[in-house]
């Protein structure tokens, strides 16, 4: 079953929450990472990091996992998600892009904004986390190039010089 770990601040709050409700509905296995009630005061990157890392690592440990982060300006909430290693986090104006963030990069945590209207914003993370992938040779080696410089800080394209199949090996 896959697993979607789900916060949101103040200004994503009433959605997140309708947001966890739908998915639970939708048979997914849903965590919540806080806030546990509204509070104007409350910073959204805490709840971004949250996610991220929970994400990461159940993904790490072979769970198929997702982010979703529900805040103000989403843009903000992409940047403090993408900070954990290991997160491809992304916002969206549509299921078709959720779809595309899914497909071109294998995008792991989907921001959504907090004005968005509840319809729309479950089925865009509703597309999100069942979309696959785009299984090229292509896909996999800029995944694995933007990797080398997360965790080594190099952009060399060492995974340019893989054969096909061990890009696909190594990327999964
Ligand atoms: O948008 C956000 C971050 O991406 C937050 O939700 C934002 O901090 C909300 O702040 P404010 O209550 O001042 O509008």
């Amino acid at each position: 079953m896959t697993r979607i770990h789900i916060a949101a601040d103040h200004g994503g709050y009433q959605l997140g929450r309708a947001l966890e409700q739908r998915a639970g509905a939708a048979g997914f296995d849903v965590v919540w990472h806080g806030a546990d009630a509204l509070d104007p005061g409350d910073d959204y990157p805490v709840f971004a990091i949250r996610v991220g890392a929970a994400m990461v690592a159940d993904q790490d440990a072979g769970i198929d996992a997702f982010g979703v982060l529900v805040v103000d300006e989403a843009v903000a909430g992409v940047v403090a998600a993408n900070k954990v290693n290991g997160a491809r986090a992304v916002t969206t104006t549509s299921p078709r892009a959720a779809m595309s963030a899914r497909a071109v990069v294998d995008a792991n945590v989907l921001v959504v904004e907090g004005i968005a209207f509840e319809e729309s914003a479950w089925l865009s993370v509703h597309a999100f986390v069942t979309s696959p992938m785009e299984q090229t040779v292509e896909r996999g080696r800029q995944i694995l190039q933007i990797e080398e410089y997360e965790n080594a800080g190099t952009i060399e394209g060492w995974a340019v010089q893989l054969e096909p199949d061990q890009i696909h090996r190594s990327y999964e």
